[in-house]
């Protein structure tokens, strides 16, 4: 047993650690603890009901409104982790800057990362989309096309990134990527890109983003794609989606080519 003056002693320390990580604690709460509990209860996954909400409130066809609408449920009714509108309009802005005309996403999850990469794209552009659990590819489809993009605009691949990156040029007749989008494992983004490289997937030029470099972090992928002498490399700062008082920040990589 546990004096209750050591108790007493330690109070204070806890109190600190509370104060302090407390939008942490939130985070766990809202984004863990709450969906899994209304999994339980609902017996729906979190995505097909993000969904469900998304078909009752969004403009079918409406890329801006789909997005919205899904903001809209992960601010008041449950996390998703998508990459949000603070960070995106970071990804919308840089996708416009350089139209790109074919564009690799890592993890798609629900599809808003998809739709927000689609709606920047010149005509005739297509993206590629990579993820490997089957239930959220489904829901991934059903938002994408309800945003209005169609097969010839967005291919939704089902596979986990290591397996899919190989078989780009041969089974899906991507050849090179101007823009890509890493957005899954955090501690896969290092292996991917070294991957992308491999297979010569990346020409003199091309765009790679990687989001939540700063939470949870990806510091190996920041050290490579800072030290290699292959890309030149800045951090965006910004928020964690849909917590503003969580730093975290997306890489924008450069290719330059083998040095
Ligand atoms: C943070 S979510 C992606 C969010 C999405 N980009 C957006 O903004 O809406 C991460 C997704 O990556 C997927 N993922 C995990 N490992 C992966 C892998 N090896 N290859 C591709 N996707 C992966 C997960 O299943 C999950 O759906």
């Amino acid at each position: 047993m546990v004096s209750p003056a050591i108790a007493l002693a330690f109070l204070p320390f806890l109190i600190t650690l509370l104060i302090r990580y407390r939008h942490y604690l939130v985070l766990l709460y809202r984004a863990v603890l709450v969906g899994w509990l209304r999994d339980r209860l609902t017996g729906v996954p979190r995505e097909q009901r993000a969904f469900q909400y998304l078909l009752a409130h969004a403009i079918p066809g409406d890329p801006r409104h789909v997005l919205q609408t899904l903001d809209q449920w992960s601010y008041y009714c449950e996390h998703l982790s998508c990459v949000g509108p603070v960070k995106g309009r970071i990804v919308e802005r840089l996708v416009r800057e350089r139209a790109p005309q074919r564009v690799l996403e890592l993890g798609t999850y629900c599809g808003y990362g998809t739709v927000l990469l689609a709606q920047g794209l010149p005509l005739g552009a297509r993206l590629y989309t990579v993820e490997p659990d089957p239930r959220h590819a489904a829901v991934a489809e059903k938002v994408i096309r309800l945003a209005g993009f169609d097969e010839r605009t967005v291919e939704l691949i089902v596979g986990p990134s290591e397996e899919v990156i190989p078989q780009l040029r041969a089974r899906h007749g991507l050849a090179k990527a101007d823009f890509v989008f890493m957005d899954h494992g955090k501690r896969c983004y290092l292996r991917d890109l070294r991957l992308l490289e491999t297979h010569q997937l990346l020409a003199p030029g091309t765009t790679v983003l990687a989001d939540n470099v700063l939470f949870p972090g990806a510091p190996h992928f920041l050290q490579y794609a800072k030290t290699c002498g292959k890309y030149r490399c800045k951090v965006h700062r910004a928020s964690l989606e849909y917590f503003r008082a969580i730093p975290d920040g997306i890489a924008e990589l450069c290719y330059v080519g083998n040095c």
